[in-house]
């Protein structure tokens, strides 16, 4: 299994102390395939960079908030081959981001992303490079999930197929009036294969995800909200309200859940992460060795000496 530099460093670290040990388990758990099921990282690279097109750009910003952008607005941001390779480049450089804290997905020129690129689907249509595009897809989306921040999908216009799953890959999704995310994989003969079922199921429980996979349904902001699948809903500004774009706005709803020191806030996406995908026990020694990161760390000593009139 191919290890980032980031989970290498964990994993030799864990060896040397048990602070980073369950929590390296965990990232070492990122990559859901590797060449034991018969995954070349490497090959099925290569295969994805025969179909160029588009890119997918990461912007890493003081505020320890980035923004990745799906960039193909001339096919609705679908996903190129080459933008598959991207993604994971761009999971890669936030994995090695010491000072990430929050980080905002979104499409470029007033749309989400339209899923694969249709023309790169209809090159790899046979099962074999079918299910390695799956593979490195799921790798790439699991590691997104996994990443040591709070990460919001930024949902204006339509979020479609492989585009919809991409927004279940964030810890929150928050929906610009009139944008749509929809699973249309049904129409295409097709079910999710990004772990966009897997995810939804544990967003929306198995009820709605059963509809919104087999009945192919249209999610409005409003929907979204009711069955959970919405974090939020926000009115696209108009230009001569002058009261700061569609990201601001984002960047200041995500603002909430970031403020303060970041391994504080890369603390509590730890604990979360393993509480939610850790049997229970595993998930109390995360917990303790995630907490002991910051017991007596910087912002706990600043949070004491300011309460020292509590004595
Ligand atoms: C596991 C993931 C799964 C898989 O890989 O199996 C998938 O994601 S499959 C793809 C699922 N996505 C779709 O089926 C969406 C297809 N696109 C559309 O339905 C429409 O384009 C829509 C609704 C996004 C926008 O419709 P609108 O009428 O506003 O615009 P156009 O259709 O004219 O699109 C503009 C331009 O973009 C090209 N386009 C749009 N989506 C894709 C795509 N997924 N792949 C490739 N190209 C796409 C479209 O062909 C137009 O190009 P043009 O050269 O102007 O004809």
């Amino acid at each position: 299994m191919v290890l980032c530099a980031v989970r290498r460093h964990l994993l030799k670290s864990s060896s040397s102390s048990s602070s980073c040990g369950a929590w390296a388990r965990l990232l070492q758990r990122g990559c859901v395939y590797s060449s034991v099921h018969c995954l070349d990282q490497g090959e099925i690279r290569e295969k994805l960079q025969a179909f160029p097109g588009g890119s997918v750009d990461l912007l890493k910003q003081e505020s320890g908030i980035a923004v990745l952008t799906i960039n193909y607005p001339s096919r609705m941001n679908a996903f190129s081959g080459s933008m598959m390779v991207d993604l994971e480049e761009r999971v890669s450089q936030l994995e090695s981001w010491i000072d990430c804290k929050g980080l905002i997905v979104q499409g470029a020129s007033g749309t989400f992303c339209s899923g694969s690129d249709l023309s790169a689907v209809r090159a790899i249509s046979n099962p074999q490079d079918g299910m390695k595009m799956c593979m490195f897809m799921q790798n790439a989306l699991t590691r997104l999930l996994r990443l040591p921040l709070i990460s919001v999908a930024l949902v204006e216009g339509r979020a479609l197929g492989g585009g919809a799953e991409l927004t279940t890959a964030c810890d929150f999704r928050l929906m610009a009036s009139g944008s749509v995310i929809q699973f249309v994989h049904k129409h295409m003969g097709l079910v999710p294969g990004w772990g966009g079922a897997a995810r939804l199921v544990r967003i929306v429980g198995s009820q709605n995800a059963l509809k919104l996979l087999g009945g192919a349904l249209k999610v409005d902001p409003e929907l979204g909200l009711q069955i959970g699948l919405a974090d939020g809903v926000l009115e696209v500004p108009r230009a001569e309200e002058g009261v700061g774009t569609l990201l601001q706005r984002a960047e200041n709803w995500l603002s909430h859940y970031t403020n303060g020191a970041a391994p504080v806030v890369q603390a509590v996406k730890k604990v979360v992460l393993s509480g939610r995908e850790l049997p229970l026990s595993e998930a109390l020694r995360t917990e303790k060795d995630v907490f002991g990161t910051v017991w007596g760390g910087p912002a706990n000593l600043q949070a004491l000496a300011s309460k020292s009139k509590h004595r």
